[in-house]
């Protein structure tokens, strides 16, 4: 199978161009490749499909095997993957997922793609929509306990759900620990992606993330337009933008509140193209 292997901010995926290529079962695909010691190495599997009601698709699985609804650094490399490789000339584009169909404005450099700015949709408060178990309709700032800590919980759905919790500093967290404790939650019966987040000043955040189904990874879009808008409702920074420093680089989110829409903007980055015998 050929492919390629692109990241956004460090969360890295293989990528699958299914113009040319036919993915049997994606779910065993993308536990293989991500595997890091026998297989490619990544968080996932990224698959970019034809589509009947927009530009392209992308069809997005986690490292092991569960599909997502959404992927904010995936659909921006999508972007680059399909400008750079020519399958399109435009510089605005429309991609379908399986939480929308979502708009996407490309900056162009040297003909390649260098960053990528993406209407993320709405950000979504209501508890069954997420869907989080809760006596109350949202979930912002309800205290919750954790291995016997008290952390206090921001829940959003980016078209994927998120737990967005603040923290005085991050460099003790034990994510390894802690990040399954929250993604398998009884709280959440579809599992959770979960933003540890230290507020830096009043337009900038710094954030790790224990993404369900992937683990610690280097950044997550979703969460960090999650995160954004968790730290603008609970009054921890200014407003819009706000910067989101992640361990692998940084995001520029915008909660745009007349539309209530938020637009995350942030590079793509294409490593190298292969093929694997599966
Ligand atoms: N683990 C996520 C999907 C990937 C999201 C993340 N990598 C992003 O950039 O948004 C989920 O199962 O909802």
């Amino acid at each position: 199978m050929k492919f390629t292997k692109m990241h956004g901010c460090g969360n890295d995926y293989v990528y699958v161009n299914c113009f040319e290529e036919k993915v049997e079962d994606p779910s065993e695909t993308a536990i293989k490749v991500s595997d890091r010691h026998f297989g490619i190495g990544s968080d996932g599997l990224i698959l970019i499909k034809p589509s009947k009601t927009a530009d392209f698709e992308m069809e997005m699985y986690n490292a092991d095997g569960s599909e997502g609804s959404m992927c904010g650094n995936g659909i921006r490399c999508v972007a680059k993957y399909v400008y750079d490789f020519g399958l399109t000339d435009q510089k605005n584009i429309r991609v379908a997922t399986k939480s929308g169909i979502k708009d996407l404005e490309l900056t162009v450099e040297g003909e390649k793609v260098s960053q990528v700015r993406v209407n993320m949709g709405e950000p979504v408060f209501e508890a069954e929509k997420i869907p989080v178990l809760s006596e109350t309709n949202q979930v912002i700032g309800e205290p919750v306990t954790v291995e016997g800590r008290e952390y206090y919980m921001t829940c959003i759905s980016m078209g994927n759900p998120h737990a967005v919790v603040p923290l005085k500093e991050l460099e003790n967290l034990k994510i390894e620990e802690t990040g399954p404790k929250f993604e398998k939650m009884e709280s959440f019966p579809d599992r959770v992606n979960t933003e540890f987040v230290k507020v830096l000043d009043r337009h900038t955040i710094q954030m790790r993330v224990w993404e369900r189904g992937s683990g610690e990874t280097y950044a997550c879009g979703t969460g960090a337009c999650a995160a954004a808008v968790a730290a603008i409702t609970n009054h921890w920074v200014e407003d819009s933008p706000v910067k989101v420093k992640l361990l692998g680089g940084d995001l520029e989110i915008f909660w745009d509140h007349a539309e209530n829409t938020v637009y995350m903007t942030g590079p793509a980055t294409i490593v190298y193209s292969g093929e694997i015998n599966l």
